[in-house]
C-alpha cells in the first residue's frame, strides 16, 4: 500500500508503525447528572485545572519551543470563555463530561473554520478537550512506546504538543499524521526534532499497527510493507543528501563567490540556538509580536530590552533585523484592543496598529535604542505608503535608531519601493502577506491557498520590482518571507536581485548548499526563465532546468 501527504519535515523515516488511535468517547448526548450543580461545576473545574498543571508541568520538563507550546495549551484550557461556557451548560442540567465537550467543540468549530495557523489550533484544542473527559470518566489516556526496541514511525489524526514534547528524538524515526498541514503543531515540531515527516496523509489510520512503514518527509509518499532493497535505496540517497548538504558550510555565496548573507527568522530567544547552531550569519528576521501573544500585558521595556541583547549577543558579528510589533489579524495582540472589522487581514493591523497606541510604541522603541548599536536595524511591518515609511524613521532617529528600514508586503509599497527607499536604509521583503494581498486571498483562508504559492507570476513580479529599485538607490533588499526557505526559489530570488536571504534556521542548511552549487548568472537565467511563465507550478519547472544543482543534491 502506498500513501501520499504532504512532506513537511525532509528525510526518509522507516520503522514499525505506533498507531495512535484516540478513543476518549463522545459523551452521550443530553447526559445529565443526578447531583448538586455546584458540585457538577466543581468536578469539571477540578478536572481543567488538573490538565492545565499537567500541560503546564510538561511545558517546563520539556523547555524551549515545545514547552512553549505546551504552556500555551495549559492556558486554554483555563480560558474564561470556555470556562463560562462549561459552567453554563450545567446549569442547564448537562453532565460535566458533556458540558466539556460541548463547549470545546464549539470553540473548535471557530478555530478550524479560520483556516490557516489558527485553524490548525483546532487540534490543540481537541488534546484538551479529550484530556479533561478522560479524567472525568477515570479513563488514562493512550501513551507511548518509552523505550521502544527500535525507532517507530508515529501514526496519528495528528499530533498534540502534549503527546510531543517529550518524545526523544531517538525513539522516532518519522511521523505520519492524517490531518494537519504545513503549519501544524506536528510539522513544527518535527522540524525543530530534525524528524521527517508527513501530514494530511489520507488513509493514514487505516495502516495496520506494527507494519513496516517507510516515510519521505521530501515528497510525502508513505510505503506501507516496501521491499528491504526500496528501504535500502532511499535510505542511502537521504544519507547522500544530507552530507551534500552538510557539506556545504560559511557564509551564503553562490558558486561564483557572489555573497548572500544567510539569516534566520525568530520568535524570542528560545530560537537563538538553533539560528546559530544551524551557521546563520545573523537575525533577518525578529518576530517581535511573539514575544507579545498569550499576555494581558506588553512585556515591560527591561524584558523587551534584554530579549533584543540576547540576539546581538548570540551573533556577535552579524546584523539583527528587529521587526515591531505586527499585531492584528493573524497575530492578535490581548493588551492591544481590535476593532470590529469585517476583514481583518485589511484592517488597523501591522504598523497601522502600532501607531495608535503610542505608549506601546514608545517603549519598543525605547527598549530597542537601549541596546542600538551599528549591528540592530529596525523595521516597520505592513508598510503601504511613503508617509508611513518616512513617520516610522522619523520616530526611529529621533531616539537614536539609525539603520530603519520598511517591509515590503503590500503591493503599494512594492509598486512605489522606489520612494520608499528614499525615505528608509533598507527593505525586506515579506513574501507571506505580499502574496496575500497581491491574489486578495486570506492566508487563514484554506480554500485559497493555492493562490499563497511563493512561485506565482505576479508575486515574482513585485519582488523583482523592489529588488530592482533598492539596487538603482544601492541599498539591502532582503526576503524575509517563506519564499527564501524553499532552495530552488531561494537561486531565483537572487537571480531577481535580493541581497539577503531570512528563513527559519531549519531551512537554512539546503539553501547555502543549493546556493553554493549554482553561478549568479544561473540564479538570472532561472529567475528569467520562472516570471515567463504563467503558472506556479511552471514557474517551478522552468526554473529547475537552469538549477541543475538541485538534482545533485538530491532535491
Ligand atoms: C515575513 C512575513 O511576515 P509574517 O509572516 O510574520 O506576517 C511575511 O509576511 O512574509
Ligand atoms: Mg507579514
Amino acid at each position: 500500500m502506498n500513501l501520499r501527504g504532504v512532506g513537511v519535515s525532509p528525510g526518509i523515516g522507516h520503522g514499525p508503525a505506533y498507531v495512535l488511535t484516540v478513543s476518549v468517547p463522545e459523551p452521550p448526548e443530553g447526559a445529565t447528572y443526578t447531583g448538586e450543580a455546584d458540585q457538577e461545576k466543581e468536578r469539571a473545574m477540578a478536572a481543567l485545572t488538573q490538565v492545565a498543571g499537567e500541560l503546564e508541568a510538561r511545558g517546563n520538563q520539556a523547555g524551549g519551543e515545545a514547552g512553549e507550546i505546551l504552556k500555551a495549551q495549559a492556558l486554554m484550557a483555563e480560558d474564561p470563555g470556555l470556562v463560562v461556557k462549561v459552567r453554563t451548560l450545567i446549569d442547564r442540567g448537562l453532565a460535566a463530561p458533556r458540558a466539556v465537550f460541548e463547549a470545546f467543540t464549539k470553540y473548535r468549530d471557530v478555530l478550524a473554520g479560520s483556516g490557516g495557523y489558527l485553524g490548525e489550533r483546532a487540534a490543540d484544542l481537541d488534546d484538551i478537550r479529550d484530556r479533561v473527559i478522560a479524567l472525568l470518566y477515570g479513563h488514562a489516556m493512550q501513551g507511548l512506546p518509552s523505550a521502544p526496541e527500535e525507532p517507530y514511525v508515529l501514526v496519528a489524526r495528528d499530533l498534540a504538543p502534549a503527546d510531543t514534547a517529550l518524545l526523544r528524538k531517538e525513539d522516532v524515526a518519522a511521523f505520519v499524521t492524517q490531518e494537519g498541514g504545513p503549519t501544524s503543531h506536528t510539522a513544527i515540531m518535527a522540524r525543530a526534532m530534525g524528524v521527517p515527516a508527513v501530514v494530511a496523509c489520507p488513509g493514514a489510520l487505516d495502516i495496520p499497527p506494527g507494519v513496516r512503514v517507510m516515510a519521505d518527509g521530501t515528497s510525502g509518499d508513505v510505503h506501507v510493507e516496501p521491499a528491504e532493497s526500496d528501504v535500502a535505496e532511499a535510505v542511502g540517497a537521504d544519507a547522500a543528501r544530507q552530507a551534500a548538504i552538510a557539506a556545504a558550510k560559511g557564509p551564503g555565496r553562490t558558486a561564483d563567490g557572489h555573497p548572500v548573507p544567510l539569516l534566520a527568522n525568530i520568535g524570542g530567544p528560545a530560537e537563538l540556538g538553533d539560528a546559530v547552531n544551524a551557521g546563520a550569519e545573523g537575525i533577518g528576521l525578529y518576530r517581535t509580536e511573539f514575544l507579545f501573544l498569550d499576555r494581558t500585558e506588553p512585556p515591560s521595556a527591561e524584558e523587551q530590552r534584554r530579549a533584543y541583547l540576547a540576539a546581538l549577543e548570540a551573533f556577535p558579528g552579524g546584523k539583527v533585523v528587529v521587526r515591531t510589533l505586527d499585531g492584528g489579524a493573524d497575530k492578535p495582540l490581548a493588551f492591544l484592543p481590535a476593532p470590529a472589522e469585517p476583514n481583518p487581514a485589511l484592517g488597523e493591523r501591522g504598523l497601522r496598529r502600532f501607531r495608535k497606541f503610542p505608549d506601546v510604541m514608545a517603549a519598543q522603541l525605547g527598549a530597542l535604542a537601549a541596546v542600538a548599536s551599528e549591528r540592530l536595524q529596525v523595521m516597520a511591518p505592513m508598510v503601504a505608503t511613503a508617509e508611513e515609511a518616512a513617520w516610522f524613521a522619523q520616530e526611529c532617529r529621533a531616539r537614536g535608531l539609525t539603520n530603519v528600514g520598511a517591509m515590503i508586503e503590500i503591493p503599494s509599497a512594492a509598486l512605489r519601493a522606489r520612494e520608499l527607499l528614499t525615505r528608509v536604509d533598507f527593505v525586506s521583503i515579506g513574501t507571506n502577506d505580499l502574496a496575500q494581498y497581491a491574489y486578495a486571498a486570506d492566508r487563514q483562508v484554506g480554500a485559497v491557498s493555492a493562490l499563497h504559492d511563493p512561485w506565482l507570476p505576479a508575486l515574482l513580479d513585485l519582488v523583482a520590482m523592489t529588488a530592482t529599485a533598492a539596487a538603482r538607490a544601492g541599498k539591502p533588499c532582503g526576503v524575509c518571507g517563506e519564499s527564501a526557505a524553499d532552495p530552488a526559489l531561494a537561486c531565483v530570488l537572487v537571480g531577481l536581485g535580493v541581497s539577503s536571504l531570512s528563513m527559519g534556521a531549519a531551512a537554512l542548511p539546503a539553501v547555502r548548499a543549493v546556493l553554493a552549487e549554482h553561478t549568479l548568472e544561473q540564479c538570472r537565467r532561472a529567475a528569467e526563465a520562472a516570471r515567463a511563465q504563467t503558472t506556479a507550478a511552471h514557474a517551478r519547472a522552468a526554473a529547475r532546468v537552469h538549477l541543475s544543482g538541485l538534482a545533485r543534491l538530491g532535491l
